[in-house]
């Protein structure tokens, strides 16, 4: 007979939540296909289809107001911040991490120092990234001011950022009546314009801390004389060069000027795609920040690794000689292919040459812990500005919640929430479920979960846990069985509290990874929200189904079951705003009660015309 688990409720703090059940988390991971490609189209300016409205200024006191009170104790009195300064820091100002790397070497050029292994830096500039002044300053008065902005197609602005289509469209869809009538009644005054908040939470300049570019002969003859990198002029196959881009941090600079020269040095030719032959077509720099060090990934028009044989060999030790200090790691990933895909997305396509193979980078919330990424992995493009995104989600999360965060990349935005209520409250989260299809995060999240103070993940010593896996496997492997069909069971890779699924966002619901979930969080890629999970998400509560957390205890046969029938509260994270809007729309006209609690739009990318939507929607 299948258990029926009671519902437990051991705070009031949050005023919407009612806690769902007591119980372990099931332990099956699923596989399926990863999408790990990049489309071309990424280099080229969005383009949206909504209606703008006329731009009637940005709206931020919402969001100081959210941001103040979240922060503060049921008694009303301040939380405690953790970000305390980290005490090697010299200095006033700027992160640990610009202090780590504002000295010259003998060439000129800024030298590394890698930071303590135990030494974890802390966000030293939150204060400065959410100032009310310096968001004033920052969407008003700063400049990107770039000696590229006339020629290069990625930027559209180089001041008044917020003065882009993306954002009118979103302030036209926020303002709309339709919308103010989904709007919780409590949240929001129907008479003011202020209901979406606009916020810059990084500087204007160096946000970069990843790019892809495209590669380029140097001289138009197709000689060996080396490679230049730029991005396409806008609908051209033209590349514009951009080696002193100001939106780049400055080691994305300094990393294409040293391999440009490299592939002089080594006769690197790059490739055509008209005639199909050459070597380089684009490269990946992503940037660490504790360290200023880039991991490259040289995207190469080879099928097997022995086929960018010796030149790459040749290419590899002129980086080391150029500049030994720059670098992380190297990646090739073999793409011979003749479409759009700028990274090849079989495993094994992908080789790595030198360096570790994880870039860590410190878990934005607190002081403790890392996350983990590899070039395999979703990484965000501005990790500063992403820090202050995933700040605010954490503390949208009520205390003691059960949480399932769907298209889960390596864990940033759920494994921040958890160190926010290990950091601020006495009961933590009562269990973190992430999932993503793609199977080269699971490692990621467990390495970082393991960087945690085990009580915060619900285990007694780490290094007592039994092993996750019997057997050793591969991505490459794991990749097969997926093709195959096949799913894999494993023991949860980490603590009680904490688990990863490798699954589509479908596959995960519908395996029960939301069931007794009170909170569901959503990040899903550029163009939303798959159709099988928004279809769930837009089903009204079933008072009848048990409230359990395991598909196992379910009562009624599965095809009956409403999979996200215990979540009340909502955060959807958005990269595509008219994935949002199309996707908000269902999910307000649905029966499935919903209303609109805030709309915030973060400028995660100054200059160019995209913004990064925060909505949370609550449900009784
Ligand atoms: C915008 S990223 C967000 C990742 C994470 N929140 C972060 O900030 O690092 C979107 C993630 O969705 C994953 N993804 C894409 N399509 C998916 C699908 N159908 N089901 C599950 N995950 C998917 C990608 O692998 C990627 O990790």
């Amino acid at each position: 007979m299948r258990k029926q688990q009671s519902s437990s409720s051991k705070h009031e703090s949050s005023k919407r939540q009612k806690m769902g059940t007591q119980g372990k988390f099931g332990t099956m991971m699923l596989l399926c296909l990863p999408f790990l490609t990049t489309d071309v189209s990424a280099f080229a300016p969005t383009h949206l289809f909504l209606q703008p409205s006329l731009f009637a200024g940005v709206n931020t006191a919402l969001w100081e107001q959210r941001r103040s009170t979240s922060n503060r104790n049921s008694d009303g009195s301040q939380k405690q911040r953790s970000r305390r300064r980290r005490p090697t820091t010299e200095g006033t100002g700027g992160t640990g991490r610009n202090n780590n790397r504002n000295s010259n070497n003998k060439n000129g050029k800024r030298s590394y120092r890698v930071s303590n292994e135990e030494a974890r830096p802390i966000l030293t500039n939150y204060d400065a990234n959410t100032s009310p002044q310096v968001n004033q300053e920052r969407l008003h008065r700063a400049t990107i001011d770039c000696g590229h902005f006339d020629t290069c197609s990625g930027c559209s602005v180089q001041t008044k950022i917020a003065n882009i289509p993306t954002i009118q469209s979103a302030q036209s869809f926020f303002s709309s009546p339709w919308i103010r009538q989904s709007i919780l009644y409590d949240s929001y005054d129907n008479n003011d314009d202020n209901f979406y908040q606009v916020v810059v939470p990084s500087p204007l300049t160096s946000w970069r801390t990843q790019a892809k570019l495209v590669a380029a002969p140097k001289s138009s003859a197709w000689s060996n004389d080396g490679i230049q990198l730029g991005l396409y002029r806008s609908k051209s196959h033209q590349v514009v060069a951009i080696p002193q881009c100001a939106v780049h941090h400055p080691s994305i600079n300094r990393a294409m000027e040293t391999l440009e020269q490299a592939t002089a040095k080594a006769g690197i030719v790059a490739y055509s795609s008209a005639k199909r032959e050459g070597a380089l077509r684009y490269v990946q720099f992503q940037v660490e920040r504790t360290t200023g060090k880039v991991s490259m990934t040289l995207v190469w028009n080879a099928e097997t690794i022995k086929q960018t044989q010796p030149a790459l060999s040749r290419l590899v030790k002129e980086l080391q000689r150029l500049d030994p200090d720059l670098w992380h790691s190297v990646w090739v990933n073999c793409n011979d292919s003749t479409g759009n895909n700028i990274l090849a997305r079989n495993p094994n396509r992908w080789h790595r040459i030198t360096g570790p193979e994880f870039l860590r980078e410190p878990l934005p919330v607190g002081d403790k812990g890392w996350l983990y990424f590899t070039p395999l992995t979703f990484r965000q493009g501005n990790l500063d500005g992403f820090d202050i995104l995933a700040n605010d989600v954490a503390s949208l999360v009520p205390e003691n919640a059960k949480v399932c965060e769907l298209y889960a990349g390596v864990g940033l935005l759920g494994l921040s929430a958890l160190a926010h209520q290990a950091t601020n409250d006495e009961n933590g989260l009562y269990w973190l479920r992430c999932s993503d299809e793609n199977p080269s995060n699971a490692r990621c999240f467990e390495r970082a979960v393991d960087s945690l103070p085990p009580d915060w993940v619900g285990r007694g010593n780490r290094h007592d846990r039994k092993k996750p896996q019997e057997e050793e496997i591969t991505i490459a492997q794991l990749m097969e069985r997926m093709q195959s069909g096949d799913a894999v069971q494993a023991e949860p890779p980490v603590g009680d509290k904490t688990s990863y699924m490798v699954a589509s966002a479908a596959k995960a619901l519908k395996s029960g990874q939301a069931l007794g979930a009170n909170v569901i969080i959503v990040d899903p890629p550029r163009k939303g929200l798959e159709f099988e999970v928004l279809d769930e998400l837009c089903k009204p509560i079933d008072r009848h189904q048990d409230s359990v957390e395991d598909v196992s205890m379910l009562t009624i046969p599965d095809e009956m079951a409403r999979w996200t029938n215990d979540a009340r509260t909502l955060i959807y994270v958005s990269c595509g705003f008219e994935a949002l809007a199309r996707d908000a729309e269902r999910l307000l006209t649905s029966k499935a009660g919903w209303k609109l609690e805030s709309a915030t739009g973060y400028i995660l990318f100054p200059g160019s015309d995209h913004v990064e939507t925060v909505c949370v929607f609550q449900r009784d």
